[in-house]
């Protein structure tokens, strides 16, 4: 009998979405148990000790494995179904750089450009958010998706890029990606959203609106007492 899979997540949370959708993209079954991260249990304090942070997975009766990417790692490497790493040494230390860049300088400039108040600062974040959006959309080139002609980790590592980013955009009244500037990681985004095991744990885009909206101040204020690099 296979053992049982569960994941930890939150409703919104970008990092639990990639977790759950190399999950799915495996055809692995899994339970999903929501945190509410404003009271987190105590399977969520057990299981992550180091961090307190979802997604964690528990895979039988196996200590947890926390880290959205290295879950998708570990999900990848331990269940059949299509590979979302190359085979090859190279191709896959490759796929880790790129999906590493996505948290260390994509997500980090996009943040601090986002919700920092206006000013220098602000507008130097943007600057480093475009040239590192830039690389990165240089980086799929024309391919369909960054792991070619299916969803790899670079993929999972940029959906907060496909369906997060827009809601971030609408909430803190800053757009950073364009059709006329980025227009490959665009079309990449669309054709993210539209695989069917993604829209299958993809959050409602309202719904998020909603949620983030609310959080509006909190980003703010996060954002500003983050030093920029
Ligand atoms: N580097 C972590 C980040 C996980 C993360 O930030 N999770 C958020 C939800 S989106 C969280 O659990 N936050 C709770 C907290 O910060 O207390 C990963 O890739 O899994």
């Amino acid at each position: 009998m296979a053992e049982q899979v569960k994941l930890i997540s939150s409703f919104g949370s970008t990092f639990s979405h990639r977790a759950e959708v190399a999950l799915r993209l495996k055809g692995v079954s899994y339970e999903l148990v929501l945190e509410d991260l404003r009271n987190k249990s105590q399977l969520l304090l057990e299981h992550n000790p180091v961090h307190k942070k979802v997604p964690v997975l528990l895979h039988g009766d196996r200590p947890a494995i926390c880290e959205s990417l290295v879950i998708a790692e570990y999900v990848d490497e331990v269940f059949a179904g299509p590979p979302l790493l190359p085979a090859d040494p190279h191709g896959r230390a490759t796929a880790r750089f790129w999906a590493n860049f996505i948290d260390e300088k994509c997500m980090k400039s996009l943040w601090a450009a986002l919700w920092m108040e206006p000013g220098e600062a602000q507008r130097k974040s943007m600057a480093e958010a475009k040239r590192s959006l830039t690389l990165l959309q240089e980086r799929l080139g024309d391919r369909r998706f960054f792991g070619g002609d299916s969803l790899g980790l670079v993929d999972i590592a940029a959906s907060g890029l496909a369906h997060w980013l827009g809601v971030m955009e609408e909430i803190s009244g800053v757009t950073v990606v364009t059709d006329e500037e980025f227009p490959a990681l665009r079309r990449w985004a669309k054709r993210y959203v539209d695989v069917d095991d993604v829209k299958q744990c993809l959050p409602k885009r309202d719904e998020l609106v909603t949620m983030f909206s609310a959080y509006k101040e909190m980003f703010r204020a996060m954002a500003m007492a983050t030093p920029q690099q």
